[in-house]
């Protein structure tokens, strides 16, 4: 009897595992942000900013929301190490894309490296979320002047792209993918902006996890 209560209260209180992996260049504030995250939702809160220096590999961290646990893996960014992000890409159930709002002359190179990770295939489908970090700077470009800079990166590559390959229809695949990219602002140093990415990161692996039910007929 006590293994079937044991039994029947694990079933009822068993929380599921979500990995969220966390990329973009280096200094993007990709750690930063982790340890914002546990601050704000652990009992235990994360390291402070000036505890943080360049990560050399992975850090991880776990926070627990309901019937969830959402397990996020903070990639490092600098150039030698993303050769190591696209063993995370199989496992993986969203995917948070770090910009430095505030360091303008490394745009293109983060619009380079996010493409790469776009057009990997393990990715398509999967949840992706652009942050645009470090909103509490003045100098920073606010969410809209992100996505602007993004579209006119995009538009940009696309025209000669176009002029080398004719590679259309993987264009309009990805046009479309850019349309409904969602972009959210955050501080990550401040803490503004990080409940409500949380949010969206919640209700999306939730959403894509039962059309995955859906279609093996669960
Ligand atoms: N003003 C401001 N600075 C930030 C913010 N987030 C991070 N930083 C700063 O940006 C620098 C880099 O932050 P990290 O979190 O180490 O960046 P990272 O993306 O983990 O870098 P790698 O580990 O090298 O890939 C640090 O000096 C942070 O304090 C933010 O929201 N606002
Ligand atoms: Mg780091």
């Amino acid at each position: 009897m006590y293994h079937l209560l044991k039994g029947l209260h694990e079933f009822l209180t068993r929380k599921e595992e979500f990995s969220v992996i966390i990329l973009g260049l280096d200094g993007a504030g990709k750690t930063t942000l982790l340890e914002r995250i546990k601050t704000l939702y652990n009992d235990t809160p994360g390291l402070s900013p000036d505890k943080i220096g360049p990560t050399v590999g992975q850090n991880m961290g776990k926070i627990t929301l309901p019937s969830t646990i959402l397990k996020f893996w903070d990639l490092g960014g600098q150039r030698g190490i993303r050769s190591i992000w696209h063993r995370y890409y199989d496992d993986c159930h969203a995917v948070v894309y770090v910009i430095d709002a505030e360091d303008r002359e490394r745009l293109s190179e983060g619009w380079e490296v996010f493409e790469s990770v776009l057009s990997a295939p393990q990715i398509l489908g999967v949840p992706l979320l652009l942050l645009a970090n470090k909103q509490d700077s003045p100098r920073s470009l606010s969410v809209e002047e992100i996505r602007n800079d993004y579209e006119d990166w995009y538009r940009h590559k696309l025209d000669s792209t176009r002029r080398t390959y004719g590679a259309e229809n993987e264009a309009e695949h990805r046009r479309e993918r850019i349309a409904s990219l969602d972009v959210m602002g955050v501080s990550a140093l401040e803490g503004t902006g990080v409940r409500a990415a949380v949010d969206w990161l919640f209700i999306r692996v939730q959403n894509s996890r039962r059309r995955e039910d859906q279609g093996t007929g669960q």
